[in-house]
């Protein structure tokens, strides 16, 4: 009973100590989320509760006591950020206790099942409550790898657009488990469909991606397996989307190798050479990359490129082309996008990783038009009355928008006269083609084209 008492008592504060470390990162909804996150757990924690006497206990109370550290009133002369990392970068030794599945939960159905996992849809006998568990090899994974998929995908659990990971974990006959919270609508890879989403969907994805990976990135952390699979849907509307799959996290700069069983089209260039156990450093550009694939998945429903391999593929050596404004044609699978996000996309798919914009790039262009309309038009809606910052960056592309408002505004002037301003394209490009040939001098290009 006292045990019992002490573990409820810890588990408090472990909601204390989230709470805190929310409010520090400055994150909204806080406070919902974590009683919501404390009614969730409060059912887990009972049931933890209740194995005490076993070596999950020992295991649940170094869990809990390794998020104490950034409390305990000794280390108070800690600073915020070394804090964090002796909890979030710290892997503890554990020992799983045995757990008989099917005895505690009610397997209802199969979720998914890869080479590594089985996610199943779970009743706990005990307390009523729906959970996922995520069940892993034990063959297949070490004890260390599945406790570091784990520990990261709960202390990463207080962000809204995290998946909530539960204080349950057990070891049952040939599988290590742990218990996450159940997201209705599947994975975004199943909803995404032929043609892609509309903007307004697009928009909501990329806000929500690019925070959750914000957050991770923002404890040192990079995910590495970003893709439309591990992005997981709790409202039909995408105005709830979680990020989870934290099986390839690793910590910045350390070593690692390729993400196993990965989609091609999701590798950044860097990482498409790379042979199979090839050591790489692990940096948080490999993120922006997938985030902008996801989000161009989810705009158009194809990946842009096969791989992001200059001497084996056309579209992405056209598309690299384009983007060292060594041609002004844009390639044929980013036509659908206005000027501004085609700047976005250029940015987050930089050849080079160091060039790679940061992950909270799309945050700037959420109040822009992002697919070209019916008509043709490349003009943003919003722009006009907007007082946001994003616009006010000396920078060409932003400068080349004004231009366009401008003609925009004089062409409607002029035709509210009888003026007519339209051209005829054909004859324009015609006419600029005779004069090129005409003159001597070989002329180069530049980029200072429509769509930069
Ligand atoms: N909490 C959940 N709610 C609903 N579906 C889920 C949940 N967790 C996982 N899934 C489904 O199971 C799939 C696999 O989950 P997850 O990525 O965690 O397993 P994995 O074995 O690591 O996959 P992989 O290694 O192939 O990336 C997800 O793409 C999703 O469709």
């Amino acid at each position: 009973m006292a045990r019992m008492f002490v573990i409820k008592n810890l588990s408090e504060n472990v909601e204390y100590f989230h709470y805190r470390r929310v409010t520090e990162e400055g994150l909204s909804r806080c406070s919902t989320r974590t009683k919501q996150k404390k009614d969730e757990r409060g059912v887990q924690t009972s049931y933890s509760s209740l194995s005490t006497d076993n070596r999950f206990g020992t295991f649940l109370l170094s869990l809990l006591l390794t998020g104490f550290d950034s409390i305990s009133p000794s280390k108070v002369t800690k600073t915020k950020k070394s804090r964090e990392s002796s909890v979030l970068h710290k892997i503890p030794e554990v020992i799983l206790e045995n757990v008989n599945l099917t005895e505690e939960y009610n397997i209802i159905k199969v979720l998914a099942e890869g080479y590594y996992a089985k996610i199943f849809l779970a009743e706990n006998r005990r307390t009523d409550t729906t959970v996922v568990l995520k069940a892993v090899h034990a063959e297949l994974t070490s004890l260390r790898d599945f406790y570091q998929e784990y520990h990261y995908s709960y202390h990463l659990s207080p962000h809204p657009n995290i998946l909530s990971t539960y204080s349950v974990a057990f070891k049952s006959d040939d599988f290590y488990i742990f218990a996450q919270e159940h997201a209705p609508y599947g994975d975004l890879a199943g909803t995404v469909k032929i043609g892609g989403l509309c903007e307004d969907f697009c928009k909501k994805i990329a806000f929500q991606l690019c925070s959750a990976l914000e957050f991770l990135h923002s404890k040192q952390l990079v995910h590495r397996d970003v893709k439309l699979e591990n992005i997981l849907v709790f409202a039909a509307d995408f105005s709830k989307l979680k990020l989870c799959d934290f099986g390839e996290t690793r910590k910045e700069g350390t070593q690692v190798s390729k993400v196993k069983c990965t989609w091609q089209p999701f590798l950044p260039p860097e990482q498409c050479d790379a042979l199979r156990n090839e050591k790489f450093t692990c940096r948080h550009y490999s993120d922006c990359w997938q985030a902008a694939i996801v989000l161009f998945v989810c705009a158009t429903g194809n990946t842009p490129w096969q791989i992001a391999q200059l001497s084996s593929n056309v579209e992405y050596m056209n598309f690299t082309k384009w983007q060292k404004r060594r041609t002004t044609k844009v390639p044929i699978q980013f036509k659908k996008f206005t000027s501004r996000l085609l700047r976005m996309f250029r940015r987050l798919l930089a050849h080079e990783p160091d060039d790679r914009a940061k992950i909270t790039e799309p945050f700037k262009y959420l109040k822009d038009s992002w697919f070209v309309t019916k008509s043709g038009q490349n003009t943003p809606i919003e722009r006009k009355n907007s007082e946001d910052i994003y616009f006010i960056e000396d920078d060409d592309d932003d400068v080349r928008i004004e231009v366009d408002e401008s003609k925009t505004k004089m062409a409607k002037m002029l035709s509210s006269y009888g003026l007519e301003t339209t051209v005829d394209q054909k004859t324009m490009s015609k006419r600029l083609q005779e004069w090129v040939l005409s003159c001597e001098t070989d002329y180069h290009f530049d980029s200072d084209e429509e769509n930069f």
